[in-house]
């Protein structure tokens, strides 16, 4: 790791350091929190532009501890032996165009990105690497630059997108096993990513049109009039990818159910229109409206929605 750390442990050591984080937002800070000092840093987009090697931040646990967290900005990759991709869905093959090269070709890279299809785009550009998708059920914000909260604690399964990631899975649970955090294997990951697009796509495009927490969206005209249509549409679509069938009354039902257990929670939807910024709206209800034109399916619930977010902010398609 870089020259900048103290302590660095050893990249062979397979319970200690050698872990990059690529994106320096809410996840990939909760995750530099959780996992000891001197086990991961974070990947500077620009390392030339760095006025510090040091990146600082308050960390609220979700315990309501806070404690001061300190983490190396990388400049040298060329022991990193995980890579934690935690930049938005739309930023990740640009961000790991400027980094893989850096990186040894035998480094596991996991994607954290909610939706699909930025997964998809990774492992097609590099099927020689070991890539992995996660999905996670941690939540974690940022309501300030240099204070990151856990505000709920979840579980991660990470599962292989490439062939060479397929043995890999045991030894990056134990890398990421100091954190804390649960962790486990998936050998289904694409239907568990299926399974957190489906949720999204029925809870934030609603949050973010109404400029509501999720539990407000379930009386709401707008999700009443469309959330069956848009069920049906999410069912159709992944019996054509042929993974096991969701009927859209026990869609609707997780949406629902995922909606009134998060009831105050300001979806990450909702939160990136707050802000200004592009939301991941072509990688969840976009994703779903491409995909089943592609299938010769159509899904005009869920194109409307991406068509009237991409209306509150710019995005790079608008
Ligand atoms: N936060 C959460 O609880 C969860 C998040 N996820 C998923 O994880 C992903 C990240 O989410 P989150 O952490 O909330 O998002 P954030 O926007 O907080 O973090 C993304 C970070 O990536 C950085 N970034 C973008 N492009 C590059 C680049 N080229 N090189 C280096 N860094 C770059 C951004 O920097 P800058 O700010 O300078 O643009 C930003 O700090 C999303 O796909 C999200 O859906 C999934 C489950 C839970
Ligand atoms: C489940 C939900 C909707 C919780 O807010 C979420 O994952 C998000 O905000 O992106």
């Amino acid at each position: 790791m870089s020259s900048q750390r103290s302590a660095r442990p050893s990249a062979s050591d397979p319970e200690g350091g050698g872990i990059a984080i690529l994106g320096a937002g809410a996840l990939g800070r909760l995750w530099a929190a959780r996992l000891p000092p001197t086990a991961s840093g974070f990947v500077p987009r620009n390392p030339s532009a760095l006025s510090s090697f040091r990146l600082h931040y308050h960390f609220r646990d979700s315990e309501g501890r806070e404690h001061a967290v300190t983490r190396p900005w990388l400049t040298t990759l060329s022991d990193v032996t995980l890579l934690l991709v935690t930049t938005k869905a739309g930023d990740t093959l640009e961000a790991l165009e400027q980094v893989i090269g850096r990186i040894p070709e035998s480094c596991p890279v996991v994607l954290f990105q909610n939706g699909l299809g930025s997964q998809q785009a990774v492992a097609a550009r590099w099927p020689a690497r070991p890539i992995l998708a996660a999905s996670t059920t941690e939540a974690a914000n940022r309501p300030a630059p240099d204070r990151v909260v856990h505000a709920a604690r979840g579980h991660t399964w990470i599962g292989a997108l490439t062939e060479p990631a397929t043995d890999l899975v045991a030894g990056i649970i134990r890398q990421l096993s100091p954190s804390g955090l649960d962790v486990r294997g998936e050998v289904r990951i694409l239907e568990r990513l299926w399974g957190k697009l489906a949720i999204n796509a029925g809870i934030n495009p609603f949050t973010a049109l109404l400029d509501c927490p999720n539990g407000e969206i379930l009386e709401s005209r707008l999700f009443l009039d469309s959330i069956d249509a848009l069920c049906e549409e999410l069912a159709n679509l992944i019996a054509a990818e042929g993974l096991p069938p969701h009927s859209p009354r026990i869609l609707r039902n997780d949406i629902e159910r995922v909606a009134r257990n998060t009831a105050s929670n300001t979806s990450s939807m909702r939160g990136d229109v707050q802000s200004g910024r592009t939301t991941e709206i072509d990688y969840i209800n976009g994703y779903v409206a491409n995909r089943s034109r592609e299938l010769g399916l159509t899904a005009p619930v869920n194109q409307m929605l991406t068509d009237r977010v991409k209306e509150l902010v710019p995005h790079p398609s608008n």
